[in-house]
């Protein structure tokens, strides 16, 4: 196949793969990244927009293509800001000096700025003098950026020189500042200098390798992978059991003892993978870290609950996920089955079902007694029919960790699922941050494989250490190799857990907006009663910032849960807390994977901190610490002064004048301050963590036993 890839067209265009994917952008032509590969007509499109408009195909086109029309330069200067340096906040714009257009493309003598062409003058052209030391080069290149004196030292200039350049487009920069490649093309633009940004493919980036596409004829059917979702007890061990009852071929060895996280049936010549692990959390874990491994999502809604708080969580994952979901209306053998009562509600979150002129299949299934099995097993068919889910079993092996352990008798043991080309015993393979040799493969009932293509679940053992459930994995031509790439992965992975994560938060919304990375602030809600979360929710909805969208995933009623981190994590939202708090669990997990919560008590607050944040006038100046935390032991009302709080500090400390939120089963009740606080007889300033205390507060007497007190002071935030 002779497919040009993007990387490989902006080469041949002399310009970067930012650039021609910016350029797609602007033809409604989407591409994952550099290593995509670009279909014959975004090519012929391509073409044209780089020969202005002369059909001239880019094998033509000589490899610095001069003649681009100075509005493409423009347009694709970069949103909206002018050359900046690196870390800091250039007020974009100036540098995008008019018609200039980006002479770094253009060699020397060709149809250059005045400047550069007088210094032309003074060159011989044909007479072969040697090079002047101070001459300037015909072309630099560079990855990433350069620094001032890099640049200077490239172009045999001063680095004096440079920055004042710098300073006469806006942009101060001191010697060893950083250059993004705006300032950098700006420069050489400058002196007429043609650049080149190499990009750095990186071996070590395990997606890299599943970006790379397979040729249109190897590609084959593959099995569809589900998992089932729903609410405790509505029957999702039951639906997966009874799903493997009936179909695993009576004649298997092992019979329908299931070996691993994952097995395989057949329906209808056609294979179905069912992924074990009952529950979004193990879903959104996954996604979280990156991997999508599921095709079609079952949601189990038992006929006489309906539909229940995890089923909407589940609903709200799945959507984040974009997979599509059957629903499976349960325990249908049930007198008290209302399964009209599950359409109606699941309606409401916007899965309605085709009989009633939606597009969500519902299907009426007993998991006890088997009955609609079979429908729903046709359905998923169906489904992944539309899907036309297709892998190429003739590549090198790929896919993600569903489970891993670490087993006394054989060390590191991985349930994988293969999703692409074929993984055999032998193989060299990188899994994750571990490394290793496919020593021994067990298939899903418990028997020895050699081999396992798409869609195929299997255990493996030989890896070096213990893989995380999500982690990708990819096969390798040799175990140097391997070796090499997963220890690299170890190293950058412990660097990646001291140094920061780019998630979003309110603080670097505005830079990534600017940057054009966020198009979307992903947001869930939580809240003390439905009421508020709705119009929190409502009012996000009306923010109206240019380049921008509120879009809400997940809204609930209660304290915010480990689960809405994750998904948070996964689909790179922020959380909202009103009225409520994180538990213990969730804050935990907020911390390790840096997710932004911000908790608030009045509805204009929680809109206006948004908006300053999407505009970028967020004032970060203060931020709110949490202290310590106490919790009530025992109340005693007294006349005069009102209830005291006989408490406990189980965390921190509390001090006199700190503000203090009193808690009840995660819901906050009052926010304010302490009124008093007392060592036995004594006023304290503060208590610590182990003592206890007596609290009143202002304005405030309902205090019960078992409610927290959270004392929190407003820190400074260093910018
Ligand atoms: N009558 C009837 N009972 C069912 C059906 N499906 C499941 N049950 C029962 O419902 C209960 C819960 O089923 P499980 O399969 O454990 O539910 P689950 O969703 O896996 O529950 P968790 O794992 O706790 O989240 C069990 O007592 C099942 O026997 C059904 O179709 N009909």
């Amino acid at each position: 196949m002779s497919k040009v890839r993007v990387y490989e067209y902006a080469k041949k265009q002399n310009v970067t793969s930012k650039e021609v994917i910016d350029k797609l952008k602007t033809m409604n032509i989407e591409v994952k990244n550099h290593m995509a590969a670009l279909e014959n007509e975004a090519v012929a499109k391509l073409d044209k927009a780089y020969t202005g408009g002369q059909d001239k195909p880019a094998s033509q086109n000589k490899p610095q293509s001069q003649n681009r029309p100075a509005q493409n330069n423009q347009q694709n200067r970069g949103k909206g800001g002018g050359p900046q340096a690196n870390n800091r906040g250039g007020k974009g714009g100036q540098g995008n000096q008019g018609g200039k257009g980006r002479g770094g493309q253009q060699r020397p003598g060709q149809n250059r700025g005045g400047k550069n062409n007088r210094n032309q003058k003074n060159k011989q052209p044909f007479t072969p003098t040697p090079m002047k030391p101070r001459e300037l080069p015909e072309k630099i290149t560079f990855t990433e950026s350069l620094t001032v004196a890099e640049l200077a030292k490239k172009l045999h200039k001063e680095p004096s020189e440079i920055v004042k350049k710098l300073f006469m487009v806006g942009v101060m920069a001191t010697v060893n500042q950083e250059l993004d490649k705006d300032s950098i093309e700006l420069i050489c633009d400058d002196y007429g200098v043609a650049v080149e940004e190499e990009i750095l493919i990186d071996s070590t980036d395990l997606e890299t390798y599943f970006d790379e596409e397979s040729d249109a004829d190897k590609l084959v059917e593959r099995p569809s992978v589900v998992t089932i979702m729903g609410h405790v007890d509505h029957g999702k061990t039951t639906l997966l059991d009874s799903i493997r009852k009936t179909k695993v071929t009576e004649g298997e060895a092992g019979g329908i003892t299931q070996h691993i996280g994952a097995y395989q049936i057949e329906n209808d010549d056609k294979k179905i993978t069912f992924l074990d692990t009952p529950g979004h959390a193990a879903f959104t874990t996954m996604r979280a870290r990156g991997a999508k491994v599921t095709d079609i999502t079952i949601l189990v809604v038992a006929a006489d609950d309906g539909v229940m708080p995890q089923t909407v969580e589940a609903i709200n994952h799945a959507k984040a996920a974009e997979v599509p979901i059957i629903i499976a209306v349960n325990k249908m053998d049930k007198p008290s089955a209302n399964p009209d009562r599950v359409m109606q509600e699941l309606t409401e979150h916007g899965l309605v079902p085709e009989a009633w002129g939606g597009d969500t299949i519902f299907v009426p299934v007993s998991a006890l007694t088997g009955e609609g099995i079979d429908s729903l097993l046709e359905m998923i068919g169906l489904v992944s029919e539309v899907e036309e889910l297709k892998a190429d079993p003739s590549r090198r092996a790929m896919g993600t960790v569903i489970e891993a352990e670490l087993d006394k008798g054989r060390g590191s043991v991985a349930t994988l699922l293969v999703q692409d080309g074929t993984l055999r015993v032998g193989d060299p393979i990188v899994v994750g941050t571990t490394f290793g040799r496919v020593r021994a493969m067990v298939n899903d009932v418990g028997r020895r494989v050699k081999e396992a293509g798409p869609s195929t679940p299997v255990e493996i053992t030989g890896l070096n250490d213990v893989p995380l459930a999500g982690d990708r994995f990819v096969v390798f031509e040799d175990e140097k190799t391997a070796r090499s790439i997963g220890e690299s992965r170890a190293q950058q992975a412990l660097q990646a857990q001291r140094g920061e994560k780019t998630r979003v938060s309110l603080e670097n919304l505005f830079e990534q907006m600017k940057q054009g990375e966020m198009k979307d602030l992903n947001v869930i809600v939580k809240g003390d009663v439905q009421g508020s979360v709705e119009a929190v929710a409502a009012s996000l909805l009306k923010i109206e910032v240019e380049g921008v969208n509120v879009k809400i995933i997940h809204t609930a009623v209660g304290a915010i849960t480990e689960s809405d981190i994750t998904l948070a994590a996964a689909s790179n939202a922020i959380v909202i807390g009103f009225n409520v708090r994180p538990d213990a669990n969730a804050k935990r997990a907020a911390d390790a994977e840096q997710v932004d919560v911000r908790l608030h008590r009045i509805i204009y607050k929680v809109i206006e901190e948004i908006e300053s944040a999407m505009t970028g006038l967020l004032d970060p100046e203060f931020e709110e610490k949490v202290i310590g935390q106490a919790e009530v032991r025992q109340t005693f009302k007294v006349s005069k002064v009102g209830t005291i709080a006989g408490s406990y500090v189980t965390e921190g400390k509390i001090t006199r004048d700190s503000g203090v939120r009193l808690i009840r089963d995660g819901i906050v009740v009052f926010e304010g301050e302490l009124d008093t606080l007392k060592r036995y007889k004594d006023d304290a300033k503060e208590v610590a963590k182990g003592y206890e205390c007596g609290i009143t507060l202002k304005n405030y007497n309902d205090v019960k036993e078992g409610d927290i007190f959270e004392a929190f002071v407003m820190e400074e935030i260093k910018r």
